[in-house]
């Protein structure tokens, strides 16, 4: 479970005696999750989610993420906003770790998304890049196109490990997408981690989305890519048509994408798919056995880079209307 950091009764107190929430009610660990430890909490004013931020998020790049999702808050993006302590500050220290307090957002994520909760994710999606528009804070994306040859060049042996032959195949893919990674698409604001577990619904409607911490600035269409590897393939290996079709649908809906964009997308989903196979990849030889956070399987992505190597078209008869 990903909760690395225990909190004491005192540290609880401590870090409350800042706020004006009330006293606290109740307060657990959550189970889900790989990167951060998150606690729900209920106090006398309401409920919410504190944060602790571990291994991957950089201190420094903290009020990027904070003060995105505080814009995007107020400027009515269904997202849990920041709370401020009485001196105004959202960034809290809890054991020598960074981390924060955030509204509880109501909804639940879904394991299995039919094609509604696509076409609702597509909204949502959309709803989110046009509502960053003005947000000033930047930040590259540290794990984009450029970042991927040198993140694989330490995990050629746990290519082998996993599937021998497969890190020349990887090579190949990126060779190839170096060579044919789209410029000047219009870019803003991304998640970069829009996944099924990062999007609320009530029932099959779009609640909200949670975990920014990936969020960066980037080509829009890439996000879009992102979503479609994350949410339209069945648990067969095979790619969802009528899913990738409604996400497109209900992305388009509030915000059409260029001819460029669309035809960028068979490409932009085979580097998205690349992205999220060498952080698997990477955390698959790092995480010791018997850890209490089970490592998310790097053959699910394998399979899928082999969907967008061999098929590339298969993205592109979602896009069409
Ligand atoms: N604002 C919120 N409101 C309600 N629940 C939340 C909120 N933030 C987090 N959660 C709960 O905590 C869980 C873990 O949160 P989150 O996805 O941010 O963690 P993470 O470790 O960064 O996960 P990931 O593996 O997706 O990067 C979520 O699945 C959700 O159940
Ligand atoms: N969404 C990521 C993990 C958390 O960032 C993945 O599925 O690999």
């Amino acid at each position: 479970m990903a909760v690395y950091t225990d909190i004491t009764d005192q540290e609880l107190q401590d870090l409350l005696s800042g706020f004006d929430l009330g006293a606290p009610l109740a307060f657990k660990g959550i189970a889900e999750g790989v990167e951060n430890s998150n606690f729900l909490l209920e106090t006398e004013k309401g409920r919410y989610i504190l944060t602790v931020y571990e291994k991957r998020v950089r201190r420094e790049e903290l009020p990027f993420f904070l003060d995105l999702m505080m814009w995007l808050a107020d400027h009515h993006y269904p997202s849990a906003a920041p709370i401020r302590d009485r001196r105004g500050d959202i960034l809290q220290t809890v054991r020598g770790k960074p981390a924060a307090l955030v509204a509880f957002l109501p909804g639940l994520s879904v394991r299995r998304p039919n094609a509604q909760h696509c076409r609702e994710a597509g909204e949502g999606l959309a709803r989110l890049h046009l509502a960053s528009e003005g947000f000033t804070g930047t930040r590259a994306n540290d794990l984009g196109q450029g970042a991927w040859a040198p993140l694989f060049a330490g995990l050629k042996d746990a290519a082998e490990g996993l599937k021998p032959g497969l890190a020349a195949t990887i090579d190949a893919d990126l060779a190839l997408l170096a060579a044919k990674w789209p410029k000047g698409l219009p870019s803003g604001i991304v998640h970069a981690d829009y996944f099924p577990d990062n999007v609320f619904f009530q029932g099959e409607k779009f609640a909200g989305t949670i975990d920014f911490y990936f969020a960066c600035v980037d080509a829009l269409a890439y996000d879009i890519a992102v979503a479609l590897n994350a949410w339209c393939f069945e648990p067969d290996g095979s790619f969802n048509i009528t899913s990738a079709r409604q996400m497109l649908a209900g992305y388009e809906s509030y915000r059409p994408l260029s001819d460029a964009e669309r035809a960028a997308l068979p490409v932009l989903a085979h580097g998205a798919a690349m992205r999220f196979f060498l952080t698997r990849l990477a955390d698959w030889g790092a995480t010791p056995a018997g850890a209490l956070v089970r490592p998310k399987d790097p053959l699910e992505y394998e399979r899928k880079l082999a969907v967008h190597r061999e098929a590339p078209d298969l993205v592109l008869m979602g896009a069409r209307a």
